[in-house]
């Protein structure tokens, strides 16, 4: 290539130093694991007593089921690769396409106004032409409260944004921006002032539950909150639709047209299933396609605010490569959290998720949708990259332009029209248009199905967060949301469309792997339950189910695990993360396994024909201050009785008791030898549970474990060891 005239690079790709490590060591552990489960075999077939061949078929299952999510994740440590994008070398005159960016709301009192607010205003002020940026907010919770806010947010937005521009403020979203910086500058204090003002006045309309007369400033409010009448319900109410800012006529302060800002609220009736977000977005990708129909997308919940406002530029470094731009579907950004504290005690950075596991998939074909930051070609929600599927009305076509204003009376009629809940019975909306149904994980699910039909997408991982958002800060709700997951993971392992069939299919074998790792996450909980109880029921009994130190299979053993905790580890800090927030990553999915993902499974198990559909339960952004407090303190908070905490409780006094019987054991003259696995093994587990202990009696403020939560504990620990005892004696 000529050095001369070649064009300096939009972005790059750099495969990762650590693969062929990485492959060197998949061989060699992969004969281990086969090694180990020949042993289990052998002994399966020697053992003379209905206990130990029991024992021997329960290691053998959990076993396998660990080899193979093992395996499962080797596909990510193939062919890791970072990319890099350069916005500088975009050419000066470039025709910026047009932008419609979703936030999803679900929940007044979940999900509070003025933070739905603040990320909307994060992004109406990206560093764009604000003609080419319109803002759709879906509320599914149907809330005059949300609409107030966001009628307060178009007069606050044309101070804000002005003033970001001016200053060249980078935090975009008001709030980050007056919690983040303290300056005495006269100007910031009277825009600070107004946006304290503004967040006084939605906050006391949420405690009020209604918009009072004194709120309400002219006739256009009042006619949009008369949609309001008596039988309007969240579940039940027609559609809202209200243009709060128009592109083509409202002015800043400065005179600079605002961004479009339209509030949606699609229509809901208990008798239409409404498909939760992934419904949500698709009545927006058709009221935006009748409005805007802008051929890029960005998806966001309603906590996730911008935290760069040069982040379209970044994206358009690949959509505007012609190379890559015909198939490139969607373009990813991690998710990443503000307000996490030292250790991140419940993994909530979920870092192999949003960042090991991306980075790689980009090497094939490309990361997964992760629900939010994600920017899109309108395209992919219309088929294959070559096969196009026509939808009901052209005007919903990704080619189709808009040639009238957003507030034509055609065009808000048509809108209304494709929000009705009952406009997608008979369409392809769900299975071959838009984001696709039947999992409570659409996020993951429809990426996956749109990498199938052959789209590519790039992951996008910039130094500074692109996008920020807020992350649980109890027990019950980060196992609650985790829950969720499992289920809505479990709908897709187990549908004509699972990854390890259809997926590798349609994407080739490492992809198929890839997708599997999350698709069967959920049973992880088979060994870590059984390796959580079995030992350490056998150790009460001093019975030896492991190999002695002495013997070769010990080796294996003790390979096996601190092979793959080493390699965990490495992978966690080499993504520039702590050894402290390792350990917790360790510790949650320990936690998971004996909780979230465990009732998962038994929830999807248990309704799998299918009749009841499981719910999606919005996780609460809400901060109780005193929990807030001992979250900052890295305190865990357990609060309220959970059933979920029985089985984590129960496994935390098993293990310490086992310890302890172990070692009175081993005083009195047991074999240490044949013993140690297995007190090793509650060893680590008691070492692991010190917060669950902290939590049953040390404890004594208001996130303690429910001595209702703890008694229940006891009990099920004491018949669990009854049970056994008695088989053991039989
Ligand atoms: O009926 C619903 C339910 C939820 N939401 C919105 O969906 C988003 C995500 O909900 P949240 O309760 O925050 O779920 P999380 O588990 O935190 O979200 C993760 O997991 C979801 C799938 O379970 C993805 O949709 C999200 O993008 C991803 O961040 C929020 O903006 C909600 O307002 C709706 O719009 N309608
Ligand atoms: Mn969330």
């Amino acid at each position: 290539m000529d050095g001369a005239t070649a064009k300096p690079p939009l972005h790059t790709l750099r495969p990762s130093r650590a693969t062929a490590a990485n492959r060197l060591f998949a061989a060699v552990y992969t004969c281990a694991i086969f090694s180990l489960l020949y042993s289990h075999t052998l002994s399966l077939l020697r053992s003379d007593t209905l206990l130990s061949f029991s024992v021997s078929l329960l290691f053998l299952l959990s076993d396998a089921l660990l080899g193979f999510m093992w395996s499962t994740a080797q596909s990510f440590r193939l062919r890791p690769v970072h990319r890099q994008a350069f916005p500088e070398n975009l050419p000066p005159l470039l025709d910026f396409p047009a932008v419609d960016i979703f936030v999803c709301t679900a929940d007044p009192y979940k999900e509070p106004p003025v933070n739905v607010v603040n990320t909307a205003l994060s992004v109406m002020a990206y560093d764009y032409p604000t003609e080419k940026v319109s803002v759709y907010v879906s509320d599914d919770g149907g809330s005059v409260m949300t609409l107030y806010a966001f009628m307060e947010a178009a007069k606050f937005g044309k101070y804000w944004l002005p003033f970001c521009r001016r200053k060249k403020i980078v935090e975009r979203c008001p709030d980050a921006y007056f919690r983040n910086h303290h300056t005495k500058c006269s100007e910031t204090e009277e825009i600070k002032m107004m946006y304290k003002s503004m967040k006084g006045r939605v906050e006391n309309v949420v405690e009020r539950g209604k918009v009072e007369d004194e709120y309400i400033t002219c006739e256009k409010e009042r006619e949009a909150f008369n949609k309001w009448t008596e039988g309007f319900t969240r579940q039940d109410h027609p559609t809202v639709i209200q243009v709060l800012l128009d592109n083509g006529r409202d002015k800043d302060i400065a005179g600079q047209f605002m961004p479009n800002l339209i509030y949606v609220s699609r229509q809901k009736s208990k008798t239409s299933p409404h498909h939760f977000k992934a419904g949500a977005l698709n009545a927006l990708l058709r009221v935006s396609a009748i409005m805007t129909n802008a051929p890029i997308i960005l998806t966001l919940d309603c906590d996730m605010y911008s935290n760069d406002p040069q982040t379209p530029h970044r994206v358009l470094c690949y959509f505007h490569d012609p190379e890559i731009k015909s198939k490139l579907g969607y373009i990813q950004f991690p998710q990443r959290y503000h307000g996490l504290n030292k250790d991140d005690i419940y993994a909530s950075e979920y870092k192999r998720l949003c960042i090991c596991n991306p980075v790689g998939m980009d090497g094939f074909a490309g990361p997964s949708y992760m629900g939010t930051g994600c920017f899109f070609s309108r395209r992919v929600f219309f088929g294959g990259p070559s096969s196009f599927v026509t939808p009901e009305i052209p005007e919903l076509s990704p080619a189709h332009t808009v040639d009238k204003p957003t507030q034509a009376q055609s065009v808000l009629a048509l809108a209304h029209h494709v929000a009705d809940c009952k406009y997608e019975n008979e369409t392809n909306w769900g299975s071959k248009l838009g984001f696709r149904y039947g999992s409570l994980v659409e996020d993951y699910y429809t990426g996956y199905r749109l990498l199938c039909e052959g789209w590519k997408s790039v992951f996008c991982h910039p130094e500074r967060p692109a996008f920020l958002g807020d992350v649980p800060i109890t027990l019950n709700d980060v196992l609650s949301q985790n829950k969720r997951w499992s289920v809505g993971l479990l709908e897709v392992a187990f549908s004509k469309y699972s990854p390890v069939t259809f997926g590798a299919r349609a994407m080739g074998p490492v992809m198929g792997l890839c997708y599997a790792y999350l698709a069967f996450w959920p049973i992880w909980s088979i060994p870590i339950t059984i390796y959580g109880f079995l030992p350490q029921i056998a150790l009460l009994n001093g019975v030896s189910i492991f190999p002695k130190v002495s013997e070769t299979w010990f080796f294996l053993y003790a390979f096996l695990f601190i092979g793959a905790y080493v390699q965990d580890c490495l992978d966690f800090t080499f993504a520039q993360g702590t050894f402290r927030r390792w350990w917790s990553d360790q510790r949650m999915w320990l936690i998971r396994g004996v909780t979230s993902y465990l009732f998962g499974l038994i929830e999807f198990v248990s309704k799998c024909p299918g009749i009841a559909t499981h719910g999606f339960n919005v996780t609460s952004k809400v901060v109780d201050d005193e929990q807030g407090k001992r979250y900052d303190q890295g305190t865990f908070e357990f609060g309220v009785h959970s059933p979920m905490f029985v089985p984590l409780a129960a496994a935390a006094i098993i293990n310490l008791i086992a310890l302890i019987r172990g070692l009175i054991g081993v005083f009195r003259g047991w074999n240490l030898e044949g013993l140690f696995v297995q007190m090793f093994i509650s060893g680590f587990v008691v070492l692991n549970c010190w917060p669950v202990y902290e939590a049953m009696v040390l404890r004594s403020d208001k996130g303690r474990m429910p001595t209702k939560t703890t008694m229940v504990s006891i009990f099920v620990a004491w018949a669990l060891y009854a049970i056994a005892s008695l088989i053991l004696k039989m």
